[in-house]
């Protein structure tokens, strides 16, 4: 099956993911707010066009089974995640305007931008494997912090998300459109858009852990050109 294959290729990327100290620190409890505060701002731009990418890719496709998939996955994010992240923002106080003056930053731009590609190059499945990661990823994640939790109560609700029935029932049924999508001759091209948006859910972490942006400092312009 193209998940078996999915999952098997990229073990080493999520097993990343899940040891990153974006992830290890939020289950501690000792993830600073500020870092959490950048990535639900971020978070809010990726989702966002998460959403979109659903609607154009149902839009694209003449197969009910993965229109109707597309536009249930569509609803399920807006009436589900989105929505508890709605209570996150209302907790923390990030307001419109706050998330209004920030621009998605060049990890989550990549990110979403590389999806766009995928249902340009690859179609509605292409899409359907750009997107599963997302979907997949959190799962386990969820899954695998539920036991010991986290004491920072905001950093357990996040956990509970992903932990939670509605979202795992999502995820399975993405997992079966992507195994219905998948056809031999466009496996390959799947597993490298699936691969490429595992490689985005990794960097995505760092990225916040770095509040990165779009400016140039001495420092990080340093850092890029250190070894040429
Ligand atoms: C970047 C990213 N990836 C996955 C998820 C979980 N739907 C998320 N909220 N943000």
């Amino acid at each position: 099956m193209f998940t078996d294959q999915a999952h098997a290729q990229t073990q080493a990327l999520w097993d990343a993911s899940k040891r990153h100290p974006f992830i290890t620190q939020l289950q501690a409890g000792t993830l600073p707010a500020a870092t959490f505060r950048y990535y639900l701002i971020q978070d809010h731009h990726y989702l966002h066009e998460f959403g979109k990418l659903h609607d154009l890719a149902a839009d694209q496709s003449h197969d009910p089974r993965v229109v109707n998939q597309l536009r249930a996955g569509a609803a399920s994010l807006r009436d589900g995640e989105i929505a508890v992240r709605q209570t996150f923002f209302d907790r923390l106080n990030i307001t419109p305007a706050e998330v209004a003056a920030v621009t998605a930053a060049p990890t989550c731009y990549a990110y979403i931008s590389h999806i766009y590609r995928a249902l340009l190059t690859a179609g509605p499945a292409g899409a359907v494997a750009g997107l599963l990661p997302c979907y997949w990823l959190y799962a386990e994640i969820g899954q695998a912090l539920a036991g010991t939790g986290s004491p920072v109560p905001i950093y357990q609700s996040w956990i509970d998300t992903y932990n939670a029935d509605d979202y795992t029932g999502a995820m399975h049924d993405q997992l079966a459109l992507a195994n219905y999508v998948a056809t031999p001759a466009n496996t390959d091209a799947l597993l490298a858009i699936f691969k490429k948006s595992s490689w985005y859910e990794l960097q995505f972490w760092q990225m916040a852990l770095d509040q990165e942006d779009w400016s140039i400092t001495d420092a990080n312009a340093a850092s890029a050109f250190s070894r040429h």
